[in-house]
């Protein structure tokens, strides 16, 4: 049986982790320098129902990258680059499985890691750290999986026992389609909630609707130029939809920046001003140089 090792330990990282170890499936953790010489205690995992599981897992450090048999990466897109770089030990045929929101990391992480299976993977399943080595599952989702190279198509197998542990797991050639699709949802949501400073649901109050309906066209066409083929009328739908589901959640990108941690801008909002050409995006530059003033 493979050993899933999990790269960020964090909220998502650990849900992922214990929702691996409950089908019994082999699962460490490749922890930061932060966590050497300290007691690594069992993960407290509150699950959907609010029932305490204790998870047990392996820890690991980089000068056992040699080991690990497949690497699923957990951290925040700005991370995963310098958490890699401490890998350079791990085997070339080792998939790596990138589970960051927003885009433009894979690129880089192809040059660092040439021969390596590089997949992406896009989950909509919730997570939330309520203390050291203690996270809540919030909600439950999709998770899909796809190839960012060669070396990875032929890796698709690996969605049957993430499939059994998350309820859903699914392998799809165009995994790009399903990373913009989110990211498009996120390029609305987070930057208009942290700079707002509101709740997801407040979005649909009457004195937002003029700049999410801009924000909303703005994403949507930079989407369209590039190649998607959804109706605006189901991307606002899809939009509406999570806005609701998440109406009483304070979106990633307004938790990072009111707890004065850096956010994803550059990976969600930069993406789209790096995308839209011609096109012009006034709204998303705005909201993309409010967050940078305000240190995100
Ligand atoms: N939370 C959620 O519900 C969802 C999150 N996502 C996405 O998943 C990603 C992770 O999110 P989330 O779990 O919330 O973020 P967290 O900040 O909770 O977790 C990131 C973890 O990465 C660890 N990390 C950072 N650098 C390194 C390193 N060099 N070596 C080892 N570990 C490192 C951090 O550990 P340390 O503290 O030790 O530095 C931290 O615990 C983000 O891109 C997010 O947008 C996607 C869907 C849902
Ligand atoms: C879907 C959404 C917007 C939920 O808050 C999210 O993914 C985030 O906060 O990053």
């Amino acid at each position: 049986m493979t050993e899933w090792t999990i790269l960020g330990a964090g909220a998502l990282g650990c849900v992922m982790a214990g929702l691996l170890r409950q089908r019994g499936e082999r699962v460490s953790f490749m922890l930061s320098a932060r966590h050497r010489g300290h007691f690594h205690p069992s993960l407290d995992l509150i699950t959907l129902s609010g029932r305490h599981e204790l998870i047990q897992s392996q820890p690991r450090f980089p000068e056992q990258a040699r080991q690990v048999e497949c690497l699923l990466v957990f951290t925040k897109a700005y991370q995963v680059l310098e958490a890699l770089k401490g890998l350079q030990g791990l085997p070339t045929t080792t998939p790596i499985i990138l589970f960051h929101n927003g885009l433009g990391v894979a690129e880089q992480v192809q040059e660092l890691f040439p021969h390596n299976p590089l997949i992406a993977g896009v989950s909509s399943h919730g997570a939330m750290k309520e203390g050291d080595w203690l996270v809540r599952h919030t909600g439950k989702g999709e998770t899909w999986l796809g190839p960012q190279n060669e070396a990875a198509k032929s890796w698709a197998h690996l969605v049957k026992p993430l499939a059994a542990a998350l309820g859903h797991a699914e392998w799809s050639n165009d995994i790009t389609l399903h990373q913009r699709r989110k990211l498009a949802i996120n390029a609305v949501i987070n930057p208009l909630t942290a700079c707002n400073n509101i709740y997801n649901g407040q979005l649909l109050e009457p004195r937002y609707a003029d700049v999410l309906e801009q924000l909303s066209e703005e994403v949507f066409q930079v989407m369209a130029n590039l190649g998607d083929t959804e109706e605006q009328k189901d991307f606002r739908r899809r939009l509406q939809q999570v806005i609701e589901l998440t109406a009483t959640n304070y979106s990633s990108m307004h938790q990072d920046l009111i707890h004065g941690r850096k956010t994803e801008n550059e990976y969600i909002t930069g993406y789209i001003l790096a995308h839209a050409g011609t096109q012009p995006v006034p709204v998303s530059s705005q909201l993309y140089q409010e967050i940078k003033r305000r240190g995100g």
